[in-house]
């Protein structure tokens, strides 16, 4: 059993928590919030016991670059008129300035640190840099489940110098998840899309035997449709996946697994909402044009397929859907998945968000915060953060 915050005393003490306010944001405005609402019980608890809260997180992938459109700032904002108190916000996540405001916490006060990507030792996992956020704080919580999958330096490697307790909203995923997917229901479908290709074929082969019906579509799609040697245009492919996807082809066949692809997409002649575009069948995709949707009759197959799940878990958006004219296909699938009377689980910074933009969320079983996260921990993968965790 891992530790959680209840088993620690936090009361007056500085609490490192790492948070996924990895959230979608729009010119600097955020989008869809849920991951942030989904720390609030253990910001409200630490909050009751007046710790120094002193919290850290990612959002988006500046590979170690300073880029202000990276900047987490907006999040302090939403939090603070989510909590009702103010939060203050810390140019750096080390270094004199994360230092000086969390010197200046009193007990019940709130600090954000700046995202720590800026910094490239925070993915690469360097001790010197997991030490430097160790040192802010005198107990630590883990209530990242987007970012647990990640050994990186704020989730995995902090726990050498601050041992790590799980917050409310990681115990509850690990629950959830973790209790759907130990003994799953049947018959059970994954449905993968979004835009994070390399990470997320990975866990395909793992879960091929788990489920009864796999579902590919969004940017994941294009790959398997190189494989099967169709054209793609100036689609977003994997090129050094091909040949996996292929040998996933085999391997559902082989396996007996209703592996589902998009008959037809809607194309465009570029990332645009404005962008000309026209429904065509998959074997169609011509020179300069790029697959941002998944078609009308892909649509109609995904969700009879889905009609008699008992489970379903959901990851990746099925196209391009913050654009309202390749947001159909993700309304779709989101509509069938609400239908259903199985359990089901959608989870990702993105999908949640198009959950909520299609107005179903309320019919889904469980909303999860991780995307890759879920997916890897349905895979049946330790994941490093929780592993790390305090026993
Ligand atoms: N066909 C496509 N081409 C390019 N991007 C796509 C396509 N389909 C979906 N996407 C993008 O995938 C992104 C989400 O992917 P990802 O981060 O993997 O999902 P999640 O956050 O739900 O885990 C969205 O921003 C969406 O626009
Ligand atoms: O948004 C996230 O994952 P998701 O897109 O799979 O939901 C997490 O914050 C992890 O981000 P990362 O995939 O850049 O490590
Ligand atoms: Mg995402």
């Amino acid at each position: 059993m891992k530790k959680t915050l209840e088993s620690i005393d936090v009361t007056g003490k500085r609490v490192f928590v790492r948070v996924d306010f990895n959230v979608p944001l729009k010119d600097g405005v955020i989008t869809d919030d849920t991951r942030i609402r989904a720390t609030l019980p253990t910001l409200r608890y630490l909050l009751d016991h007046k710790a120094k809260i002193i919290l850290a997180s990612h959002l988006g992938r500046p590979k170690g670059e300073r880029k202000p459109e990276f900047s987490l700032r907006p999040c302090a904002a939403r939090l603070s008129e989510l909590l009702g108190v103010p939060v203050a916000f810390a140019d750096d996540c080390v270094g004199d300035a994360a230092e000086r405001a969390v010197a200046a916490l009193k007990e019940g006060d709130i600090v954000l640190l700046e995202n720590l990507r800026y910094h490239k030792e925070e993915e690469k996992n360097v001790p010197e840099f997991a030490e430097a956020l160790a040192k802010l704080a005198e107990v630590g919580i883990n209530d990242a489940f987007g970012v647990s999958h990640r050994a990186h330096a704020s989730v995995e490697g902090i726990t050498k110098f601050l041992p790590m307790v799980a917050g409310y909203l990681l115990e509850k995923e690990i629950n959830y998840i973790g209790g759907a997917v130990s003994n799953p229901q049947h018959p059970f479908a994954a449905i993968i899309g979004g835009a994070k290709v390399s990470d997320k074929i990975e866990v395909i082969s793992n879960l091929l035997p788990k489920v009864d019906v796999l579902i590919i579509g969004g940017g994941m799609a294009n790959t398997f449709i190189a494989a099967k040697g169709y054209p793609t245009g100036t689609s977003l492919v994997e090129a050094d996946k091909i040949e996996l996807a292929a040998s996933l082809i085999k391997e559902a066949k082989a396996q007996g697994t209703n592996l589902l692809l998009p008959t037809d997409f809607v194309v465009a002649d570029a990332f645009s909402n404005d962008a000309q575009h026209k429904v065509v069948p998959a074997d169609g995709i011509e020179d300069g044009w790029m697959a941002l949707d998944i078609g009308p009759a892909s649509r109609k197959v995904f969700a009879d397929a889905l009609a008699p799940m008992k489970l379903i878990v959901w990851n990746g958006p099925m196209g391009v859907f913050e654009m309202d004219n390749f947001a159909e296909g993700t309304n779709a699938v989101a509509k069938a998945v609400a239908a259903s009377t199985g359990t089901t689980i959608v989870g990702g910074g993105d999908s949640v968000a198009a959950v909520e933009k299609t107005g179903v969320a309320d019919k889904i079983s469980h909303i999860s915060t991780g995307g890759g996260a879920s997916l890897e921990y349905l895979e049946g993968k330790a994941l490093p953060g929780i592993e790390a965790l305090a026993e």
